[in-house]
């Protein structure tokens, strides 16, 4: 077995494989030592997985045609940018009757392209569309082990776990996004008597051309930086590439990127560029304006030099450079945005109504930050010297949402105060007037509100002369209000009044910028203190799907900080409550280091419930700590007695 990173070294010596292997069949086991440890650990999870090496594979671990079609529609970008990469491999190995496959993350080939020879044995072993690669259904396994080690691998012949594979020599290496996330898995696969010893750097090149493609791609409209230590490298598969926030931070790389700027993944989106390099944000995106094309040699904050091509994006110059471009953009739209690409975009639409007469219809779960954004959205306005004025339609009891919205002359009503009251609605007036949970307005204050947005004037209870009344309307709902007149429950012509414009805030399970928003909230919530989270905690909490979602997340925090020591900076399982401790312990705990959108796919799994994710999880912990209790509730993050009580559930 070779690995990325490795220098080429001859494959296991045949009598030792041959002996381990016996044993393996004989024994159902595997030497602790005289084989390559990633194969040992292979071969170890092979058989805890309860295969046997002379076992058929069930025909239940290959997709149908309607999940196939699924899996390839979810995957169509990476599928896409594969293409061109896997015919231009496939035109090099055609020669040796080998194949080239594009597995999805979770180990299902997608795409097979195979001399005609080789395919015929090929299905014979399912090396088929559809069919599941993962160490747990095939045993060690290119595809699979590279999948568990997130590194690539060759497997040759004997080290395959199951016999019948033996006849193989596959290669196989991870393709992984921008955000460090696993994207699925390239391989070479062929006869392995036509082994070659360079297949693996071809593959591991190979995976490296489709990742730039897709980060290419995706990254059209940011900031980006093409690295290298040498001039010549820029634009070549060797080159670094890092893409920028328009507000300065590290939001994306690519391995070199994060390789020369000497980064792990987990500092995406949590550090700002000029903590990487020794130069001014201004400074490096306004060389671009003057000399574009023109690499310029910057230095690293250890001293290391590289030669950067900037190509900015439009906000970017915005932001850094004020005195350059226009008038510095740091508002409070700006201040929300921590990298997330469904905020942004709802933000820059937002940005285009700012200043015309057009109702925002701001739609989103309970606490992903409806009123927040809201509130930005005024505070970022031509109204934001004039009053903010939020309404909770679903708080205010239904008798008296008339007299607060609309106001009352004196003495209207039994309990009313003497002198009357204007109403919020005249309150707002020159401001902006919010709307928070809008649909649950009742119909007949439905009707009185499409008329005071039509004739744009207020007429008290009770009497009084109408007062004309001039505001920006921004409506909050967690339901679709569509939907919502479809039923009868909302009217509609007020529906189309107030969506002048529709947008939808993400669920913080859905958010991309993770790592940044965390960071934006311990700054909120500790402005004196430099506070951060364990990297292994933020993994947890990153996968977790925060039903509260920003609002639960915040209270986390802030609960956690709380539990911190004042000598204390860094967040860790300790300091969480212990609710939210067994909550995050249920989910799966992964065998191998996952990233979000691995965990959250397995989540999204519904052949995988809760109650399976939690035997898989308690499952895991005690076999990893030999049947330990008190270890094993360790690493859940839970105490031995929530241990025993879990168990004795599930039984
Ligand atoms: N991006 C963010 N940065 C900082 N705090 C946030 C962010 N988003 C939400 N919050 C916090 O989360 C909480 C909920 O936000 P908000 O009230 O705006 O959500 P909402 O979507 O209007 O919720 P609901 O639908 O329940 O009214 C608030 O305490 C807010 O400060």
């Amino acid at each position: 077995m070779r690995c990325a990173g490795d220098n080429v070294q001859p494959t296991l010596h045949d009598a030792v494989l041959r002996q381990a292997r016996m044993r393996l069949i004989e024994h159902g086991d595997c030497p602790a030592d005289g084989i390559d440890a990633r194969l040992a650990r292979s071969w170890q999870r092979s058989l805890a997985a309860g295969l046997s090496p002379l076992d058929r594979v069930a025909d239940s671990e290959h997709a149908n045609a309607i999940d196939l079609r699924r899996i390839l529609t979810r995957n169509h970008e990476l599928l896409a940018h594969s293409r061109p990469v896997m015919d231009y491999l496939f035109d090099q190995v055609r020669g040796s009757e080998g194949m080239v496959i594009l597995a999805d993350q979770r180990g299902t080939l997608m795409r097979t392209l195979g001399h005609p020879d080789f395919l015929n044995k090929a299905q014979r072993v399912a090396l088929t569309s559809g069919a599941s690669w993962l160490e747990q259904h095939r045993g060690t396994n290119a595809i699979g082990t590279a999948l568990a080690e997130l590194e690539g691998v060759e497997i040759h012949g004997a080290e395959h776990f199951f016999e019948r594979n033996a006849f193989l020599s596959c290669t196989a290496a991870p393709i992984v996004s921008a955000r460090g996330e696993l994207l699925g898995i390239l391989d070479i696969s062929g006869d392995q008597r036509s082994d070659h010893p360079h297949t693996l750097g071809l593959v591991n090149m190979a995976a490296r051309m489709i990742e730039n493609s897709l980060m290419l791609d995706a990254s059209r409209c940011q900031t980006r930086l093409h690295l290298h230590p040498q001039r010549e490298g820029i634009g070549t598969v060797a080159e670094g590439i890092v893409t920028l926030s328009d507000d300065g931070w590290i939001v994306g790389a690519n391995r070199n990127g994060l390789a020369f700027l000497k980064l792990a993944t987990r500092a995406l989106g949590a550090v700002q560029l000029t903590h990487a390099m020794d130069v001014r944000l201004s400074d490096l995106l306004s060389r671009p304006l003057r000399s574009p094309d023109q690499p310029r040699l910057v230095r690293l904050c250890d001293g290391t030099e590289l030669y950067v091509l900037v190509q900015v994006a439009q906000g970017a110059l915005q932001i850094a450079l004020p005195a350059l471009v226009m008038p510095k953009l740091d508002d409070a739209l700006t201040q929300l945005d921590t990298g997330d690409v469904r905020w942004r975009s709802v933000t820059d639409k937002v940005r285009r109504v700012l200043d015309k007469p057009i109702p925002l219809l701001i739609q989103g779960e309970s606490g992903v930050g409806k009123e927040l954004f809201a509130r930005a959205v005024h505070d970022s306005g031509p109204r934001r010297s004039k009053p903010f004025v939020a309404i909770n339609c679903a708080a205010v009891p239904e008798n008296l949402i008339e007299a607060e919205l609309f106001g009352y002359a004196p003495g209207a009503f039994t309990g009313a105060r003497r002198e009357g009251s204007p109403g919020r609605l005249r309150e707002a007036h020159g401001g902006t007037l919010f709307l928070d949970e809008v649909g649950d307005m009742p119909l007949a204050m439905q009707a009185r509100l499409l008329r005071v947005l039509q004739e744009r004037e207020v007429s008290p209870l009770g009497g009084g002369s109408a007062v004309a009344v001039d505001f920006g309307l921004i409506c909050a709902t967690h339901c679709k209000l569509r939907e919502a007149t479809e039923l009868g429950r909302f009217r509609s012509d007020l529906y189309y009044r107030l969506n002048g414009l529709t947008v939808q805030l993400p669920a913080l399970r859905e958010r991309t910028d993770f790592a940044a928003l965390t960071q934006r909230l311990l700054a909120g919530l500790n402005p004196q203190r430099n506070i951060h989270v364990a990297p292994a905690l933020l993994a947890r909490l990153s996968a977790y799907a925060w039903p509260g979602n920003v609002r639960q997340y915040a209270n986390a925090l802030r609960t956690a900080s709380a539990m911190l020591e004042p000598h204390e900076l860094c967040i860790d399982w300790a300091h969480l409550s212990d609710d939210l401790q067994e909550d995050l312990a249920v989910q799966a705990a992964p065998t191998a280091p996952q990233t979000r959108a691995a965990m959250l796919s397995t989540a999204a799994e519904p052949s995988q419930n809760l109650s399976q994710l939690s035997r898989t999880a308690i499952c895991q912990a005690l076999d990893g700590s030999g049947g330990n209790m008190s270890q094993a509730a360790r690493r859940l993050g839970i105490s031995r007695q929530t241990l025993y009580r879990k168990l004795a559930a599930l039984k």
